[in-house]
């Protein structure tokens, strides 16, 4: 919404002149103006991301009417909300009725009184600006449902829920979808030696790194404690161990720094599983990652290990 007190104000009419006395009027108060002149204009205008915030449409016009304006407005699904008054010669309650009920929020009848008009636009203001509180809170309601506190990638819920759908998908497209848990090495160790908030920065920065080096479509999420799970749609067993590595390499050879102590490394274990089998559900597909991760703890750690049982070798690392 505006920080000062201009709104953004879209005029639809095919008629120059009370489109151009309307303009002047709403400039004068402070507003800006955009002004078309047909239905077809007003909706190019209108289906964008951010549209104005309030249209002042004329009920007959060429191309799209007004009334066909606000009915499509109001299907616009998560779009911020244009506060629509109609205007028009019609004077009849069966049209207001008409137009409220397609979608107008308001209604004003021509020639346009100035002072109705002023307290019509107060209301639409008044309406966008709880609309917009409203969406503003929704989203950091989302955010706050989706992320993990500590490091900010997405949590167990949300890992879930993605997960589900891409498994969905891929039985659909006949995809492969795959998943990695990574536990990071002796993490106890770190709390104990150098404290809990080096441990939780240790936490994060490891987070960031698999991030990194995955690409958009891929999911990292914080699985518990100090496990990260990491979804792979589309994406077959062998290539999921060859990123397995890949992260482990990374975080093996990453110097971390904990706090004001001197930089660490740390080693994470790795265990990769892949829904090629068909019907197979997110537990029974972390079952197995899970499964493959306690063997590349019980073979020493600081390894990938796939769900087919292939262990990828270790590499020494400098001591923590
Ligand atoms: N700093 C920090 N530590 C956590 C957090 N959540 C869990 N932990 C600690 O992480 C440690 C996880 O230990 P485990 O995974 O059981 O064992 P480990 O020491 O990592 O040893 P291995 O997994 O067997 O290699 C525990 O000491 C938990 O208290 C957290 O949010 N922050």
């Amino acid at each position: 919404m505006t920080t000062d007190a201009s709104l953004e104000i879209l005029i639809a009419d095919d008629d120059r002149v009370p489109r151009r006395l309307l303009r002047r009027m709403l400039e004068r108060w402070g507003h800006r103006v955009i002004e078309v002149e047909n239905g077809l204009q007003a909706w190019q205008a209108l289906n964008v991301e951010s549209p104005p915030h309030i249209a002042i449409l004329d009920w007959m016009m060429p191309g799209i009417d007004g009334i066909e304006l606000c009915r499509r407005l109001d299907q616009r699904v998560d779009a911020p909300l244009v506060y629509t008054i109609l205007s028009t010669s019609k004077r009849d309650e069966s049209d207001l009725v008409h137009a409220l009920d397609n979608g107008a929020h308001d209604f004003q009848s021509k020639p346009i009184s100035p002072g109705e008009l002023q307290a019509r636009l107060a209301v639409g203001r008044r309406l966008v600006e709880m609309h917009d509180r409203l969406q503003a809170s929704l989203n950091e309601m989302e955010r706050l449902a989706t992320t993990d506190v500590l490091t900010g990638i997405a949590n167990r819920r949300h890992f879930y829920a993605c997960a589900n759908r891409a498994l969905d998908q891929a039985g659909t497209r006949g995809n492969t979808v795959s998943t990695l848990l990574l536990d990071v090495d002796r993490f106890k160790e770190i709390n104990d030696r150098y404290g809990h908030s080096a441990g939780d920065s240790a936490l994060c920065q490891i987070a960031t790194l698999c991030q990194g080096l995955l690409r958009p479509t891929d999911m990292v999420a914080r699985f518990g404690g100090d496990e990260i799970v990491i979804l792979l749609p589309n994406t077959l067993l062998d290539e999921a161990v060859t990123i397995a590595e890949r992260l482990r390499l990374t975080i093996a050879n990453t110097a971390l720094r904990l706090e004001n102590r001197d930089p660490a490394k740390l080693s994470v274990s790795i265990g990769c599983a892949s829904s090629s089998a068909s019907g197979i559900g997110i537990d029974e597909l972390l079952g197995r990652a899970d499964a493959a991760l306690l063997k590349a703890k019980s073979e020493g750690r600081n390894r990938v290990v796939s769900d087919s049982g292939t262990t990828q070798s270790s590499q020494p690392l400098g001591s923590v």
